[in-house]
């Protein structure tokens, strides 16, 4: 991923959301974004340029427009119609997002439209997050990555977030993954942590 002077930026044909410029770059807010949240908070974070991406999420597309700066193709999920909209604007745009009008807990829906990832990038906040992720397996390449970015409030609210944290990260081992990355994402996100697994 590229920065300049320490920030984050993406390469993308003019801005998306009104997002600070730098020349022809266009600045990736962590405030606004958990995948540049965590890019700031583990320097190990990449999105290598020519990845097929599988995200979960994908709300009115403005990180998916920065992922898509990166990616060959972004298969770009969404259930709710308004945000969908949005993310339709965005994909008329940049020709290597895919928009899909679906729900994550389902998807044999749209399998026939996804091709093999290497990434599958997830901010559902839904209580059964690790459940998602673990039904996308079948779409990720081998040595593949999956990017959970894990609401614990969403999960159940009378737990402590750090036993739903780490309860998530043993579904997700038990299902065949190695978690390489785990880290909340204060001071930009609250209640919220990444955890970054490999497909074994
Ligand atoms: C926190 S927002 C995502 C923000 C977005 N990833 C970003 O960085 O711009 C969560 C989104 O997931 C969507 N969502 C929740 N459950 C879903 C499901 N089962 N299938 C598809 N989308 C879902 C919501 O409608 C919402 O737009």
């Amino acid at each position: 991923m590229i920065s300049i002077d320490g920030t984050l930026v993406s390469r993308g044909e003019g801005g998306v959301y009104g997002e600070r410029m730098m020349g022809e770059f266009r600045v990736w807010d962590p405030y606004r974004s958990k995948f540049a949240a965590l890019w700031y908070l583990d320097g190990s974070t990449d999105l290598p340029e020519g990845a097929v991406v599988l995200y979960l999420g994908a709300a009115n597309g403005t990180t998916v427009s920065h992922v898509a700066d990166y990616a060959e193709a972004v298969y770009a999920v969404e259930f709710a119609p308004r945000p969908m909209q949005d993310l339709l604007v965005v994909a008329r745009k940049r020709k290597n997002i895919v928009p899909i009008f679906g729900d994550a807990t389902q998807p044999q829906r749209y399998a026939p439209l996804v091709e093999a990832v290497d990434l599958v990038y997830q901010d559902v906040a839904q209580p059964n997050q690790a459940a998602i992720a673990i039904r996308h397996l079948p779409f990720l390449r081998s040595g593949g990555r999956v990017i959970l970015m894990l609401k614990t409030r969403s999960v159940d609210v009378r737990k402590c977030p750090e036993e739903v944290f780490a309860d998530t990260c043993a579904e997700l081992e038990a299902a065949g993954l190695r978690v390489v990355a785990a880290v909340w994402l204060l001071p930009y996100h609250a209640d919220h942590a990444a955890i970054v697994c490999e497909r074994v």
